[in-house]
């Protein structure tokens, strides 16, 4: 059974499942839900996605109820970050998501947006941003007044076992970012070395963030990311950017499993939920 709980001292909302197909479960209910909501209010519904598990786990959406019940007409399709190799290559995160979920669901072809794999990172990143500002001037994309940046219903993230989301990685220069909506960066500690990503102020204007992470090996960066820190309390925030996501006017649920919310316990900074 899914615990859900609030906490003063976890940063956003936390949602455990014992299993990986229940937390797939309570995770398309939640995506299901934020889709309907955003049409209702504005007509559409921004959604950037990353990659890995996180594409088997909202492949229920492709199956009853949900392939009827989703307006799939109205989704915008984007990614929070992509890697430097072909759209048909096996690391492709756009190659994943086309095989595993966008293939299988009908969202407009010209409403899905993904990265220039025939020119450089650089100028890939570039032609992102571009393109992302083209529909915050249609009013496709809302905008966070204060932040000038792109508001998505929603961004959905998981986190990787070294703490990092999307391709913002430990200690990156990336993490830095304050005005940029798409960066590139071609030192990723994991393969390939280059890769575009969201930045953390796009990523913190979102109205909705989703943070998936599953499995033993993230209980520790799991353990890192959630719990509120203090001010001086020694904690370089640089090395969780998982930790570093903290949506402005928006929010923030995790979606975990029993193995890595193990460590997520009382004599933390928390409680068990
Ligand atoms: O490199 C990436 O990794 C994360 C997830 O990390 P993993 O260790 O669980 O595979 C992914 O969300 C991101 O999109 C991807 O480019």
């Amino acid at each position: 059974m899914a615990a859900s709980s609030n906490h003063p001292k976890m940063k956003g909302e936390l949602r455990i499942s014992d299993s990986m197909d229940e937390l797939a479960t309570h995770l398309v209910e939640y995506i299901s839900q934020l889709s309907e909501n955003s049409v209702k209010e504005y007509g559409c519904f921004t959604i950037a996605v990353s990659g890995r598990t996180l594409i088997d786990l909202i492949g229920k959406l492709c199956e009853a109820p949900y392939i009827r019940t989703v307006d799939w007409g109205n989704w915008y399709f984007f990614w929070a970050d992509e890697r430097g190799v072909a759209k048909d290559h096996v690391d492709s995160n756009y190659k994943l998501t086309k095989d595993g979920f966008l293939s299988r669901v009908p969202v407009p072809s010209k409403h899905i947006i993904s990265i220039n794999d025939n020119i450089s990172i650089g100028e890939a990143a570039l032609r992102y941003e571009f393109d992302i500002r083209q529909l915050v001037k249609a009013h496709t994309i809302n905008v966070d007044m204060h932040a000038d940046c792109p508001k998505f219903d929603l961004i959905l993230l998981e986190m990787g076992a070294d703490g990092h989301v999307a391709s913002l990685f430990p200690k990156n220069e990336a993490l830095r970012e304050k005005t940029n909506w798409v960066v590139y960066i071609i030192d990723s500690p994991e393969h390939p070395p280059e890769r575009i990503t969201f930045t953390l102020p796009v990523i913190n204007s979102a109205c909705n963030v989703i943070i998936v992470a599953t499995g033993e090996d993230k209980a520790n960066a799991v353990h890192q990311a959630i719990p509120v820190r203090e001010a001086g309390d020694g904690f370089d925030v640089t090395s969780s950017p998982a930790h570093m996501v903290n949506p402005s006017h928006g929010k923030l649920v995790w979606f975990l499993d029993a193995a890595a919310a193990s460590k997520l316990c009382p004599g933390d900074d928390g409680p068990k939920v």
